[in-house]
């Protein structure tokens, strides 16, 4: 039985680890193959359990790090569970950027498990990042059906893709004003905030970096996958405007040798993008081109002679979305028309404060969420909401699978309208 919820002290931060699988090597997410992440190699590596010097410097890292919030369970003095929030900004729909409450390692020890012990670490940090004033929290789900009950809904998306190459030729277009480079890591570790920052500005579901981000970034290889290559693009003055960074694993088989795999690419703009990608797809002595963590609207199909040529062998979700706070975060973002409606929000439990009618009223220059006494033009879930708040998902198909109730006309038809964004939300890194 769990007796206190409360952030662990700084003596007490080697049992919080204890209780968290990746410091003890156990699993810690839902098991895939090798073939979603991207090379022949089974990915990620079985970790060992984190020895005490290990533990001391994870505990010296995060007590130093303000972003960071853990909390723990304890049931009579023992530390059995633990999880933490990570303060970030992420972009939402129109560009700006919102304080979230990033979820990350939970874990309860498997003889304290289904006892309710994630859900009251949950409602403390719900209740800290409230007081911390971020009115949205994320994460990414180890298992799908663990973080519904609380909320959480799909908000941003990841495709894996594979291309053979002998199929993959890019269409004529201009030539490229700018160049090529194959860099160390070093330079790329300069070269991605920048690239980043851009990308950042107008995708939506983009997180602000913690610093350190690309510090891991090597020349080493890692085992048969091999070293990290990386590849910038210059424009005209020679500033860096695109980087990817791939490796080329050895495979023991046939059937997978000569895969590419492209563990990142972005690009500040069209040239760029292209120039990386043309590289990549027709790179000697490779068969295939496999990128295991793209956005699902991907423009190089677009550039492709043959657009079948890429075939998508993975979609899924990425970061899931639970709006903590709603008027304060529907205030925060913009609507891709303007707009009113008056909905009703009466299953949030944990953050019963979001429960009631609002009226969203967005014109191009203001937003505005206040409460209303006037009839709803429908009922929406707190799960489904916060899904719909990064604008990837279709209200309709929410509405059919029965998560929005319409009472006027229109309305779910406006709430559509208002809520897509024009870009497909994405994030280039998790936490
Ligand atoms: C954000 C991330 O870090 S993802 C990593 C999550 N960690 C893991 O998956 C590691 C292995 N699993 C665990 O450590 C634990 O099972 C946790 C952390 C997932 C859940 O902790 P618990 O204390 O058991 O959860 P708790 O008892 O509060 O459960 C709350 C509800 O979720 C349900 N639930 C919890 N875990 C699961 C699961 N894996 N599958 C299905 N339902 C689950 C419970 O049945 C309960 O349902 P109810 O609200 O209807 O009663």
């Amino acid at each position: 039985m769990v007796t206190e919820v409360r952030p662990p002290r700084r003596d007490e931060m080697a049992a919080y680890y204890r209780t968290l699988p990746f410091a003890n090597g156990m699993p810690s997410w839902e098991p895939a193959d090798a073939a979603w992440h991207g090379g022949p190699e089974p990915w990620p590596p079985q970790r060992a359990p984190a020895d005490a010097d290990q533990l001391e410097e994870l505990a010296a890292a995060d007590t130093a790090d303000e972003s960071f919030h853990p909390i723990a369970a304890f049931a009579d003095g023992r530390c059995v569970g633990a999880s933490g929030t990570i303060s970030f900004e992420v972009t939402v729909p129109g560009g700006g950027t919102v304080s979230m409450a990033g979820v990350t390692s939970t874990g309860v020890i498997a003889t304290h498990r289904r006892r309710g012990c994630l859900r009251r670490m949950m409602q403390a940090m719900f209740d800290a990042a409230l007081e911390r004033g971020e009115p949205l929290a994320m994460l990414s789900a180890s298992e799908g059906r663990i973080y519904g009950r609380f909320g959480f809904s799909p908000a941003t998306y990841r495709t894996r893709w594979e291309l053979a190459r002998h199929e993959a030729a890019l269409l004529p277009s201009a030539p490229d004003p700018g160049s090529l480079e194959l860099i160390g890591a070093a330079d790329a570790k300069k070269a991605w905030p920048r690239v980043h920052a851009s990308v950042r500005a107008h995708r939506v579901g983009e997180l602000s970096p913690l610093p350190g981000r690309w510090d891991g970034l090597s020349d080493e290889a890692d085992g048969t996958n091999g070293p990290l290559r990386f590849l910038v693009h210059r424009d005209q003055r020679g500033d860096v405007d695109g980087i990817a960074h791939f490796r080329l694993p050895w495979s023991p088989t046939a059937d997978r040798a000569g895969t590419l795999v492209v563990e990142a690419l972005e690009a500040m703009n069209p040239a760029a993008y292209r120039a990386l990608w043309g590289l990549l797809i027709d790179f000697d002595l490779t068969k295939t081109v496999v990128a295991p963590a793209r956005p699902r609207d991907e423009p190089l199909r677009w550039m492709l002679t043959n657009p079948r040529a890429m075939r998508v062998t993975r979609q899924t979700d990425n970061l899931w979305a639970r709006l903590l706070d709603v008027p304060r975060a529907l205030t925060q973002r913009s609507y891709l028309t303007p707009g009113e409606l008056r909905f009703t929000i009466d299953d949030d439990r944990m953050c019963p404060g979001n429960n009631g009618t609002w009226h969203l009223r967005a014109d191009d220059a203001v937003v505005t969420c206040l409460p209303t006494d006037e009839p709803a033009d429908l009922i929406v879930a707190l799960a489904a909401l916060s899904t719909l708040y990064f604008g990837g998902m279709s209200a309709h198909d929410l509405a059919y699978a029965g998560h929005l109730t319409q009472h006027t006309e229109g309305a779910i038809g406006q709430l559509a309208r208002m809520f897509r964004a024009d870009s497909e939300p994405h994030n280039t890194f998790g936490f």
